[in-house]
């Protein structure tokens, strides 16, 4: 059995008090969304629920969190320990904040800041080596889907990006780039298809496949119920509290 991610990114939103104040709201509408009023604490250990916030909120949310089963997340880390690397923050500093996971190569990185395959690829390794459970992006733009090109895209940049990287701790994001922030998703069926293919490729059967882009409370359900398909990357919806446990509290339907 795969583990189950709901992970969250706000990417550059929320200052410190608005973090504490989406906490309050979150706890509260966890187990007001959740079925049968399970305890925040039950619906977390078995969905892991993930947020990944700015490096000023990683120590609020830390403390904030204890204690409630969710995990928190960085959004980058650089591939050295320490050094003259102006603006980076590295594994160790995140460790000591408590962090367990870190997203590595989302497309906003790739896309603004020059993220290359292979920086991509060091950032994997010193995440791994700090004992931080990388999530690597990778995905897909609408130009490149269009030429046909979505399944050579991805398996390259799998190749480079996980080159001697330990597939047992780690987590993939399938993000197809035209599908974030858009509100146009990607049908479920198409994003189980693309992700088993992820999975047939790196040939790793317990790894935790998540779909990233557009996902919301209206459609959780549907992308859940898709097999290959063990969790959520999730922009926007992610910064409103009752929206995010909706998603969290996703509906198990049968299998599509
Ligand atoms: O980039 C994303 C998550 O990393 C997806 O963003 P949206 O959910 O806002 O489309």
């Amino acid at each position: 059995m795969r583990p189950i991610l709901i992970a969250g990114n706000w990417k550059m939103h929320k200052t410190q008090a608005q973090a504490r104040e989406f906490l309050r709201e979150f706890g509260t509408a966890l187990q007001s969304s959740s079925q049968d009023s399970v305890p925040l604490t039950r619906t977390v250990s078995e969905r892991q629920v993930i947020l990944c916030v700015p490096y000023t909120d990683l120590a609020v949310v830390v403390e904030q969190t204890q204690g409630s089963g969710i995990a928190v997340g960085a959004q980058n880390l650089h591939w050295e320990d320490q050094g003259a690397f102006t603006g980076e923050i590295s594994g160790p500093m995140l460790v000591e904040l408590g962090v367990r996971y870190v997203i590595v190569g989302h497309s906003e990185r790739r896309q603004y800041f020059g993220e290359s395959d292979e920086t991509v690829n060091q950032r994997l390794a010193a995440a791994q080596r700090h004992g931080l459970i990388p999530i690597l992006c990778v995905g897909e733009s609408k130009h490149q889907r269009d030429q046909g090109l979505t399944e050579s895209w991805i398996l390259e940049q799998l190749d480079r990006g996980l080159a001697g990287i330990d597939l047992e701790h780690l987590v993939i994001a399938y993000e197809p780039i035209w599908a974030i922030g858009t509100g146009e998703t990607c049908a479920a069926q198409e994003a189980n298809r693309v992700i088993g293919l992820i999975r047939q490729h790196v040939g790793q059967a317990h790894l935790s496949i998540l779909y990233g882009g557009s996902v919301k409370a209206s459609n959780i359900d549907e992308i859940m119920a898709q097999p290959q398909i063990d969790g959520v990357l999730v922009g926007g919806a992610s910064l409103e509290p009752k929206e995010f446990a909706r998603i969290a509290n996703y509906q198990a339907l049968a299998t599509a």
